[in-house]
């Protein structure tokens, strides 16, 4: 028998180690910085990656965003010509890279070398890969001193910088811009029993009943997520709902309800939730959410300024600029304007108008925001009681529910602000910055 040598089949070469992931970080940063798209659109584009490359390039990306501020002021520092804006790709190379090295558990060397063989791989940039190489392993090898001088301020847009400055006092804005540097954890509302899914979860209770975990890893690997115990809601985020004590048994008109996590707050408290949203796409998400949880109501696709009825509650959590989700969603601090608080506020007002025609007399509504602007929150409410006598503010007792005193102002409407719930473990702190007054139709 003669013996023929063995030949391994010729194959292409597996792209190297980490390239790809790195690639897709950029691209993710791009599609904020550059083309101005939310990152969450962004994520949900198929990428053919696997769910660890699809989950460390999402890291990098939020990080870099959350940090940019920092980030290029120390690389306009180490760059003669400062930021490349001609040349995309070797800007958010840079940006990536810098970020791995100073805030993410990726060793230095390898940061460095992705990120030469990303600049070697742009058409444009590749006269640019010595730069690269002495830019980042300057950063690494200065890494505990840039660490050392940081100010988490400069991560702050300014326009945000400034107006929080003014509306909150610079001590809360370095607060609020020290959490922002962190990743936020995860908070769950459970429909029951939040003490035995936190121990369930490893995680903990927060003051106001939502169930708090960090580095949880995917929900829907989680015990309880195919079961429907439980939702993904910021903290801050349930509390609005609950705002409206009792609604066993009422009509509710939830008017901007989708994705729905206040929808399922209202129904799973036992009201006749009618959920109003005018994206159908939105509202489909709204549709599977309330089957997993097993939750049952009405969806209508509609624009809530056309919506007729009589309804014992409304809950209109309105389109706003979402800056107090930041820490979350580090986008909005690169993607929205002023022009956008003024234009959102414009809106927001014509829909509190339609909340008088929707109620009964008696009836309750909740307005709230993710806002840090007060345009967005108090100024509303403060013009919506001016202009229309037959609303009036109902204010919000402190003690309604446990842990909700600290965020009642004066005046009984909420405010929270995403530096509250101070830990020595930073990442278990804080919640969303949120906005919510209770009215009454009289
Ligand atoms: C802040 S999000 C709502 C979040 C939701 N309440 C929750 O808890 O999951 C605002 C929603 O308002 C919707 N929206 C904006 N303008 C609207 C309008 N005029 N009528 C109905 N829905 C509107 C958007 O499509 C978006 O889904």
């Amino acid at each position: 028998m003669s013996k023929r040598p063995f030949r391994p089949a010729a194959r292409k070469p597996a792209p190297p180690p980490g390239l790809a992931s790195r690639r897709r970080a950029c691209e993710l940063v791009e599609t904020v910085t550059l083309w101005l798209r939310p990152l969450d659109e962004a994520l949900d584009e198929p990428t053919g990656l696997d769910a660890a490359d699809r989950a460390l390039a999402r890291k990098i990306a939020a990080t870099a965003l959350r940090r940019l501020g920092s980030i290029d002021k120390i690389l306009r520092g180490r760059l003669a010509k400062g930021l490349p804006d001609g040349l995309p790709r070797l800007k958010t190379v840079l940006q990536t890279g810098a970020c791995q090295i100073l805030f993410l558990d990726v060793p230095d060397y390898a940061a460095v070398d992705v990120a030469v063989r990303l600049v070697e791989a742009d058409r444009k940039a590749k006269g640019f890969v010595g730069l690269t190489n002495a830019v980042l392993r300057g950063i690494a090898r200065d890494k505990e001193l840039i660490l050392a001088e940081l100010d988490a301020l400069d991560d702050l847009a300014p326009w945000l910088r400034q107006r929080w400055t003014a509306t909150y006092g610079e001590a809360a804005t370095r607060a609020i811009a020290e959490i922002q540097s962190i990743e936020p954890p995860l908070d769950l509302t459970v429909k029951a029993d939040p003490e035995a899914w936190a121990a369930r979860l490893a995680g903990r209770v927060t003051p106001t009943g939502s169930v708090r975990l960090s580095g949880a890893g995917p929900v829907t690997e989680l015990a309880g997520f195919d079961d429907g115990a439980w939702w993904v809601q910021d903290a801050a985020a349930a509390l609005p709902a609950r705002l409206l004590g009792d609604v066993r048994g009422l009509a509710v008109a939830d008017l901007c309800a989708a994705p729905g996590g206040k929808t399922a707050q209202l129904a799973a408290a036992g009201a006749v939730v009618t959920a109003v949203d005018r994206s159908a796409k939105r509202l489909e998400r709204l549709t599977q959410n309330m089957q997993r949880l097993g939750l049952t109501v009405t969806v209508l696709t509609a624009d809530a300024m056309n919506l007729t009825g009589s309804y014992d509650a409304v809950l209109l959590d309105a389109p706003c600029t979402a800056t107090g989700t930041v820490r979350g969603h580090p986008d909005v601090m690169h993607l929205k304007t002023m022009a956008d608080v003024e234009g959102l506020a414009r809106m927001q007002a014509r829909l509190l108008d339609r909340v008088a025609d929707l109620l009964k007399p008696g009836g309750k509504a909740i307005y709230c925001t993710c806002s840090l602007e007060p345009e967005e929150g108090e100024q509303q409410i403060s013009a919506l009681i001016a202009r229309d006598p037959r609303i009036g503010l109902d204010p919000i007792d402190p003690d309604e529910f446990p842990g909700l005193g600290p965020f009642i102002g004066a005046a009984g409407m909420l405010r929270t602000l995403p530096s509250a719930w101070a830990n020595a473990d930073a990442s278990l702190a804080g919640l969303d910055g949120f906005f919510a007054a209770r009215l009454v139709r009289h």
